[in-house]
């Protein structure tokens, strides 16, 4: 078998084509333009490539954005204030505070500094909850880009087993939350309606788990964690990991080997990361809708 590459260049330029005729029509009622404001703390180089991405997919589909880059000695006083501004700053729609911050920051109070309403990250504890309870605000843009994957390939969740590898904040419990959801309110009954096994470090018998996996995700951020022989032939496989090695950039799957097994894998880079970038302007464009009425 040769396994369905889902591309997520595609499935993004569909998106941004549509997020950018819906950022016109906004305009054209408010007279406003979205803006995302990202806060850049140090120099870490991933994180770099990451926000100059954003910026450009907001200049692509007609959005500002400002970028706020603050020196890695920064106190969490100074940063706290600089959240502050942007939450009171009209023109500012969306507020992103790139992750990971130095270590001697307290990353949890900064995102909880920000205002929900421009909490495009989706990780205040206020937009979590809601999430939690199947009544989103906004959805966290890394599990939202998931979906769409599988929405643009007519790969539904509903009734099938769905493994999750890694049980973060920021990928893994949103997704599980997402995916195990009753009715229609997040994504679509046909997006929704999963069994969700969360696996992680501790989990025993790892790949007896796996095999059982209709769909797998891999986010643990362990280059080619997830082998061939791991996986269910057929199944589909979402690698959401991005990791820097010597030989370039690599997912949490060995995806090689892993086109002769699964039924279909997303590619690193090119994948899951391009969905991520364009769910953060569906969410810029929804806060400024939120804060327009
Ligand atoms: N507050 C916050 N929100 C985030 O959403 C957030 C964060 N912090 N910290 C880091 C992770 C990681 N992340 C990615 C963004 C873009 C790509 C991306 O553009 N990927 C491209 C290019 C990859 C590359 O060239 O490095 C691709 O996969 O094709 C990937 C990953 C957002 N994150």
């Amino acid at each position: 078998m040769t396994a369905t590459i889902l591309d997520g260049k595609t499935v993004s330029a569909a998106l941004q084509d549509d997020i950018a005729s819906r950022v016109a029509s906004f305009q054209q009622e408010t007279g406003k333009t979205p803006c995302l404001a990202a806060v850049l703390v140090g120099e870490d180089p991933a994180s770099q490539v990451y926000v100059r991405n954003k910026e450009r997919a907001c200049q692509k589909v007609g959005m500002t954005s400002q970028l706020f880059r603050k020196p890695a000695e920064i106190t969490q006083a100074e940063l706290l204030e600089l959240v502050a501004q942007l939450n009171q700053d009209d023109t500012v729609s969306g507020i992103l505070v790139q992750l990971p911050l130095p270590k001697h920051l307290d990353a949890s109070e900064v995102l909880d500094a920000i205002d929900p309403r421009k909490d495009v990250d989706c990780f205040h504890p206020s937009n979590v909850g809601l999430l939690s309870q199947g009544r989103p605000n906004f959805l966290p843009c890394t599990p939202h880009g998931v979906v769409q994957i599988l929405k643009h390939f007519d790969l539904p969740t509903a009734g099938k087993n769905v493994v999750i590898l890694g049980r973060s904040d920021i990928v893994g419990k949103p997704l599980a939350l997402m995916l195990m959801q009753r009715s229609s309110e997040t994504c679509g009954a046909d997006y929704a309606n999963a069994t969700v096994t969360v696996a992680h470090s501790r989990t025993p018998n790892l790949k007896e788990l796996t095999q059982q996996a209709d769909i797998l995700v891999a986010a643990i951020g362990v280059p080619k964690f997830v082998t061939a022989d791991m996986v269910k032939p057929g199944a589909i496989v979402v690698d959401v990991g991005i990791n820097r090695t010597d030989d370039g950039l690599c997912g949490d799957v060995d995806y090689d080997a892993l086109l002769e097994v699964a039924g279909a894998v997303t590619p690193v880079p090119g994948g899951v990361g391009r969905l991520t970038v364009t769910m953060l302007l569906e969410n810029t464009l929804k806060a400024a809708q939120i804060q327009a009425s």
